[in-house]
């Protein structure tokens, strides 16, 4: 994948892999261009090159409604701007699995009930969706990709904008979710929360893959210090025997 904007080559030449049904953190320092591959990997940005495999096919050779009954996304501080409850941002998931002039279904109901409850978000069917914090709001919008039944789901930084126990309830949804099958590719400030829950894990440096493999080979000093310009300190988790990770400035 190459996508370069003023002469200045933003991702450059990745060719990396998110096995299937395993959670992929897509780690790099600022500006290394994890939020561009994303939106490469989902067709929002055009590539100059490149191609996106899944299940045998080119992802974005597909219709676009065909793409989002196997793809979904949660960006970023996506908008939530528009005059709708929280029930009807969920619904709006549903639309790649319906008839064009269909309404939603008892089973879009049910689904975008299960996507609120499973995002502990029940309680905030009927607000506003403006009306939310940041942090209500990224909830939301994986409740959203949720009832979208991707089979491949991307994510740009969701645990922005949420406190720590949300955090760790929102990687470990992502975690249900790739131990049900779905392929998660998520790109992750959190070297630490990356480390703590990720099979794989692919690092960015100046619009480059530097390092791609599970996370023990790859989320070590040798790595993460010349890339974050830190030293890193990997120790065991007495109980989960994760690696947990350490970082002071050189
Ligand atoms: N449309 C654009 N025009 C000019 N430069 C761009 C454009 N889109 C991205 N860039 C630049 O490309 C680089 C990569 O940006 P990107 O947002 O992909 O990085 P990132 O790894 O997601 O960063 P962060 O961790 O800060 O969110 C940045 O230097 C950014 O300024």
């Amino acid at each position: 994948m190459t996508w370069s904007v003023d002469g200045r080559t933003i991702v450059d030449g990745v060719d990396c892999t998110a096995p299937v049904g395993a959670l992929t953190g897509l780690v790099g320092p600022n500006g290394s261009g994890k939020s561009t591959l994303l939106r490469l990997l989902t067709g929002v940005l055009g590539a100059d090159a490149g191609e996106v495999g899944f299940g045998g096919v080119d992802l974005l050779g597909l219709r676009r409604r065909e793409r989002a009954r196997q793809l979904a996304v949660v960006e970023q501080d996506a908008s939530a701007e528009l005059p709708l409850t929280v029930l009807d941002a969920v619904l709006l998931g549903r639309i790649p699995h319906r008839s064009l002039l269909a309404g939603d279904s008892a089973t879009d109901h049910a689904i975008a009930d299960d996507a609120l409850a499973r995002t502990r978000m029940t309680a905030f069917a009927d607000r506003a969706l403006a009306s939310l914090s940041g942090g209500e709001r990224q909830r939301v919008h994986m409740a959203r990709a949720l009832a979208q039944q991707p089979r491949l789901l991307l994510l740009d930084e969701p645990t922005n904008h949420l406190d720590i126990s949300a955090q760790l309830e929102t990687v470990a949804l992502l975690r249900e979710l790739a131990d049900e099958g779905v392929t998660v590719l998520a790109a992750l400030h959190d070297l630490t929360l990356a480390a703590s829950v990720c099979d794989h894990v692919v690092v960015l440096a100046g619009g480059r893959v530097v390092a791609a493999g599970p996370v023990e080979e790859v989320l070590v000093p040798e790595v993460l210090d010349e890339v974050y310009g830190v030293r890193c300190t990997v120790l065991t988790h007495p109980e989960t025997g994760r690696p947990v990770l350490s970082f002071a400035l050189v």
